[in-house]
């Protein structure tokens, strides 16, 4: 063992990379300890080129190339073993002693496979269509609550947390039919945001390093999931409910429940709790911060803003009568699909690299032999600043999407790492487009956002983690 460990990290020497990286994973701990890992990252491909050994048994690659081998070569580079230091491990608390497997945190790929052919269909665009309404019921309920605290005067709001309740309810009506009193209060509740931006935090941290990893499975052995993880407490309740009740619904959980009863061999009750567990988990966060940074970036932007309200305006007078506009209308919108590409372009979820275990028999990537066994990934803030999106990668420019001809938009589509790609791309991603799009719409038709103090005073505080959460965004709401 130890001779192939020494031939394992002679491979790895070759690579450049910062002098602490090669022997320790003080590197990685040091930049998600500052909340800068997309910075740390950017800088070291700046400074060492486009392969880094940021670990002693981590590489970080920043071509586009490298991101098509690692991630879109089928079945070859998995995600990682539950013995190895893994983020992955959140994604599924113990429950009644075992892992409460879900797509996000399966690492056996015919398994995955499988789970995903079972329910990968209540996620398709057509399926998906039926849950519009309980997006618009959010969306309206969330301009109420605007209304109400700028009826007599623009408000100072906080929409870093405002634009979280948004999302976390939404998922809740689509999931199970249920918001989650978090727009009606206008804050927090249960501990849902404050638990998961903990367990975000701890979880992205702590697997940076074997060791940690190991401590962070100690301590999450010591309180019982349902207890210390409100979503999971909620979701058990929600199936439990439902499952006793006659009443079949058009939420997701009822969708999932009618595969059940038709074929409960290919979806257990316990792969549907863990469905709707991961829906709300993965959600709600990314959700929040996409959101955030659309409405950062616009009201940074105002020339951007003002183009989008130019189409806002044409489609606003064309459907007057209605009071929400059709998604069916909103993702013909142009200008509102190239800023949203932009801000998932510039402002990636994910702060760290989608890892990766390079396959048993290793693999050449970008010239560099990488034994089989290392941790690989690219990470999206760097990838998202290729010469694919053009020279200016670091403004915030949705032009770039429209002026691109046909074969560069496919590049640039194909290399946007947002939503996770290959076997793994997101599930959700039909969902979070159509919540998003009407969000913005229905806010922009009838409300201005400016930053409570302009830059350069003003910055919002990005929390560079495994997630890329956003705080401080005090804005001005006002209605139009
Ligand atoms: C803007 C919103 C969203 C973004 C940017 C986003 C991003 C991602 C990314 C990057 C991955 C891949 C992770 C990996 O390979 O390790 C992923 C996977 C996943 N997402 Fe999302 N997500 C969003 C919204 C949602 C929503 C709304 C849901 C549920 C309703 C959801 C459910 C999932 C699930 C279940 C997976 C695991 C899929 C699999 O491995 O087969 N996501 N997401």
């Amino acid at each position: 063992i130890q001779l192939l460990r020494t031939r394992h990290r002679r491979h790895l020497t070759a690579i450049p990379g910062p002098i602490l990286a090669s022997f320790s994973n003080i590197w990685k701990i040091a930049a998600i300890y500052h909340e800068d890992m997309p910075g740390w990252n950017v800088s070291v491909h700046k400074k060492y080129g486009p392969v880094v050994r940021i670990g002693p048994n981590h590489v970080s690659f920043a071509s586009p190339e490298a991101f098509q081998v690692i991630y879109t070569s089928r079945d070859l580079f998995t995600k990682r073993r539950r013995d190895q230091s893994d983020f992955y491990e959140v994604g599924a608390p113990t429950y009644r002693d075992e892992p409460l497997e879900n797509l996000f945190s399966l690492r056996d790929a015919p398994r995955h496979a499988a789970l995903r052919r079972n329910i990968g269909g209540l996620y398709t665009k057509a399926a998906v269509a039926d849950f519009e309404s309980k997006i618009d019921d959010c969306v309206m309920l969330f301009m109420k609550q605007l209304t109400n605290r700028t009826r007599i005067e623009p408000a100072k709001l906080d929409m870093s947390l405002w634009l979280h309740l948004l999302a976390f309810d939404c998922l809740g009506e689509i999931n199970v039919s249920k918001k989650l009193g978090l727009l009606e209060t206008g804050r927090d509740v249960n501990g849902f945001i404050e638990t998961s931006d903990k367990i975000f935090y701890i979880v992205g941290l702590f697997t940076q390093a074997p060791i940690l990893q190991r401590l962070l499975g100690y301590l999450r052995s010591r309180a019982p999931a349902e207890e210390a993880e409100p979503i999971l407490k909620f979701t058990l309740n929600e199936v439990k409910t439902r499952t006793e009740s006659l009443h079949p619904q058009g939420d997701m959980l009822g969708k999932l429940l009618g595969v059940h009863y038709k074929q409960p061999e290919k979806v257990t009750i316990r792969d549907l709790t863990a469905a709707i567990f991961i829906n709300l988990t993965a959600g709600h966060d990314v959700l929040a911060i996409t959101l955030r940074a659309i409405w950062y970036y616009l009201a940074c932007n105002p020339r951007v803003k003002s183009k989008l309200r130019d189409e806002i305006k044409l489609v606003n007078n064309q459907l007057s009568s209605s009071d929400i506009l059709p998604y069916s209308e909103i993702s013909k919108l142009p200008y509102l699909n190239a800023v949203i590409h932009e801000t998932l372009r510039v402002h990636p979820n994910t702060g760290t690299i989608i890892e990766r275990k390079a396959p048993p028999g290793g693999a050449t990537i970008d010239g560099y032999y990488i034994p089989g066994g290392t941790i690989v990934g690219v990470n999206a803030w760097v990838l998202h600043r290729n010469e694919v999106y053009g020279r200016d990668t670091d403004q915030f420019r949705p032009e770039r999407w429209l002026e691109a001809s046909t074969e560069e938009r496919l590049r640039m589509n194909q290399f946007l790492f947002s939503f996770g790609a290959g076997t793994h791309t997101c599930i959700g991603k039909n969902i979070a487009m159509m919540m998003v799009s009407k969000a913005v719409l229905e806010f922009y038709r009838r409300f201005d956002a400016t930053l409570a103090l302009p830059p350069p005073e003003h910055t919002w505080k990005v929390h560079g983690s495994w997630v890329t959460k956003q705080t401080e965004m005090d804005m001005i709401v006002s209605g139009m």
